[in-house]
């Protein structure tokens, strides 16, 4: 039986699905894992096709310190354990640059250029390379294909994509270019499933993870996103401070002497939910913790995805929807109904039952707006793109894929 790996490494987890290839291009769930809790309490789990529990396995913070050693330890399972032996692997890439705006198949000059996007995206580029480059050392046929968070935000309207600098820079590459992106647009081919009518107008999705994004999507496509050049603009996140005056980089640098590469460090790593509370980066630790800076922590990040839905209701000129997804906003039932209480103002009530049951719809139903949770699933967009260019390599013209 034909398989793809598809593997998403994240800023506090690696993620990873293997799909079995059907037929004419069906594809079916063959195992889906995911190794979360890095830097906090790292935990891998895994479960097959029908959602049997095939892995739930706890870790040392010490035996599994980073995201290359999540890979390699999810690596190492899925190879000598399952003998999982792919005809194709798609991987999730974070920045894209200017030059991406669809998935790729992957060559060794892909590869390089996609390197000059590390500096861009340090907690995430080298973790999506590196299993590309080990691949294409020892498997050098084996198809790779690299899906961008960037592509989805492609096409906004120039006013979204600038920093009001001088045009120049934006011609070099100095852009808005927005992330999450294949989250998104997985949840803008789910909702026309769960609310037809909703996912033809203006919607705010907030993907609320380790990192943190929120788009606003006019008919199911990206309009405007809360993060820009990099993936630290926006909300506040696990160890991202989000928006923040550059004067306080500059006075980092000038006033502070911490060097550049202090600096990069301190505001993706040590910045955020973990730099507010000294707790942790884990919402569910800062939701249990009774440290009173951990709940200023929460309190903050509710306050500032509250101010940026404001400012992305602005960018659609009104609102039809709202939908959450990823760690926080799939399973945080608190975070959800205080961030909507925050947007009563916008017209949105909550239905407490339906939110603590994680419903689909969890607003009252005479709430002007309605509130959706959609749990993502960026491992079968990078699956379908990866299996769509995979037939089209194979045949100049190739059918459409179906998926189950
Ligand atoms: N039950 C839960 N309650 C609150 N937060 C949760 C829960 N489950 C996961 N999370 C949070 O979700 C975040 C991780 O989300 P995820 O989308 O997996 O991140 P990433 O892909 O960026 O690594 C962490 O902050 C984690 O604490
Ligand atoms: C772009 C980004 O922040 O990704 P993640 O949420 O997976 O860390
Ligand atoms: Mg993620």
């Amino acid at each position: 039986m034909d398989t793809i790996l598809v593997v998403n490494a994240g800023s506090s987890s690696v993620k990873f699905q293997v799909f079995a290839v059907e037929g004419e291009g069906r594809l079916w769930r063959q195992l889906k894992g995911q190794m979360d809790g890095i830097g906090s309490r790292p935990r891998m789990r895994a479960s097959g096709s029908s959602g049997e529990p095939l892995a739930d396995r706890a870790y040392a913070i010490e035996a599994v310190a980073d995201v290359p050693a999540a890979m390699s330890v999810a690596g190492a399972w899925l190879r000598e354990e399952l003998n999982i032996n792919p005809v194709a692997v798609g991987h999730r890439v974070v920045h894209g640059g200017p030059d991406y705006a669809h998935p790729v198949l992957i060559d060794p000059l892909i590869v390089s250029r996609l390197e000059r996007y590390v500096p861009l995206a340090p907690l995430h580029q080298p973790h999506n390379l590196a299993p590309i480059k080990s691949l294409l050392t020892n498997f050098p046929a084996l198809p790779q294909v690299a899906c961008f968070d960037t592509a989805f935000h492609r096409d906004h309207d120039p006013l979204a994509d600038h920093y009001a600098i001088p045009h120049q820079l934006y011609a070099e590459g100095i852009r808005r270019y927005g992330f999450h992106g294949l989250s998104y647009e997985y949840v803008a081919k789910r909702l026309p499933q769960v609310a037809p009518e909703v996912a033809i107008g203006r919607v705010i999705v907030a993907h609320l993870g380790s990192g943190a994004s929120m788009c606003a999507m006019r008919a199911g496509r990206s309009v405007e996103s809360t993060m820009g050049f990099t993936a630290l603009d926006g909300l506040a996140m696990g160890t991202r401070p989000g928006q923040i005056d550059p004067g306080v980089v500059l006075h980092l640098l000038t006033e502070k002497g911490m060097s550049a590469s202090k600096v990069q460090d301190f505001l993706y790593r040590d910045c955020g939910l973990k730099g507010l509370s000294g707790v942790s980066n884990d919402m569910r630790e800062l939701e249990t913790s009774l440290d009173p800076r951990a709940a200023f922590a929460i309190d903050y990040f509710v306050y500032r995805v509250g101010l940026n839905a404001g400012m992305l209701a602005a960018a659609l000129e009104g609102l039809d929807g709202f939908v959450f997804t990823a760690g926080i906003g799939e399973n945080s039932v608190s975070i959800r109904a205080r961030i909507s209480e925050r947007l009563a103002w916008l017209g949105i009530v909550l239905d407490p039952a339906e939110n603590a049951r994680h419903s689909t719809r969890i607003s009252r139903s005479d709430s002007r707006i309605p509130v959706f949770v959609v749990p993502t699933d960026e491992e079968l967009m990078i699956a379908q793109h990866t299996l769509t260019l995979l037939m089209n390599q194979r045949s100049p013209n190739p059918k459409s894929e179906r998926v189950s």
